[in-house]
């Protein structure tokens, strides 16, 4: 199994690199594990405290879960991913089965902060767009689809968003086998990777 991991900061564009990656592959081939699914279960605050959560900080993240599943995956074994909602900013209580596969990608803004799931990646990418790149491409997708409104993105951005990625995903660079700069659509960089994961699938 070839287990990659894709970092990098909000609307970096992880998602659309792996959906570029994995385009051409057998779909019984690789399985992508987010992050975001990963998030704390906080089904026990209600919404008012839920809103609050510093999203950004790698204790957000249920990493003792995370590895768990990884584990589990190596193993043979087909894991329950959860399922998260960004607009309950909570678990969904429903899981998508996940099957192993021959290559796992793990995409998620904090995968490489932690030591323990580092250690089991074969490949680490991170992928780099400028910020205010990624503050314009993160305005317009949490409007349109994470039901956000234009000064609740900017007060997080200034609050956490910023702080969060200078203290904690940016410095993830130097963790990186690969950086992709991803300002503009990064054909090339994405060919690369894909020629990696096909030749491991021969
Ligand atoms: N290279 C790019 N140029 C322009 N827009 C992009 C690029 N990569 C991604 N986007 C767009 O930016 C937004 C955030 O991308 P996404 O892949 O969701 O980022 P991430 O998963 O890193 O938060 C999406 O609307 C996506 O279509
Ligand atoms: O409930 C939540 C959980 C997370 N977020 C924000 O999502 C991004 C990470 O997702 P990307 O797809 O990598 O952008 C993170 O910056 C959190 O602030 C949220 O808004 N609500």
């Amino acid at each position: 199994m070839l287990i990659i991991g894709i970092a990098g900061g909000t609307g970096c564009g992880k998602t659309t690199v792996v959906n570029q990656i994995i385009s051409e592959l057998p779909v019984d081939e690789v399985c992508v594990i987010s992050q975001d699914s990963y998030y704390n279960d906080t089904s026990h605050l209600p919404y008012e405290e839920r809103v609050k959560i510093n999203f950004d900080h790698p204790q957000s993240i249920d990493f003792e879960l995370l590895i768990s599943h990884l584990k589990k995956l190596k193993k043979g074994e087909t894991i329950q991913q959860p399922v998260y909602s960004f607009i309950d900013h909570n678990r969904t209580g429903e899981t998508l089965p996940t099957k192993p596969r021959k290559v796992v990608i793990v995409e998620g803004i904090l995968i490489l902060t932690n030591p323990a799931i580092r250690k089991m990646f074969d490949i680490k990418i991170y992928v780099h767009a400028d910020s205010d790149e990624r503050l314009i491409r993160r305005l317009k997708r949490d409007i349109a689809e994470r039901g956000r409104d234009i000064n609740e993105v900017l007060d997080r951005y200034q609050t956490t968003l910023k702080p969060m990625h200078q203290q904690f995903i940016d410095p993830t660079k130097e963790f990186a086998d690969i950086i992709i700069p991803n300002n503009n659509y990064n054909t090339v960089a994405v060919d690369i990777v894909r020629t990696i994961v096909k030749d491991r699938l021969n």
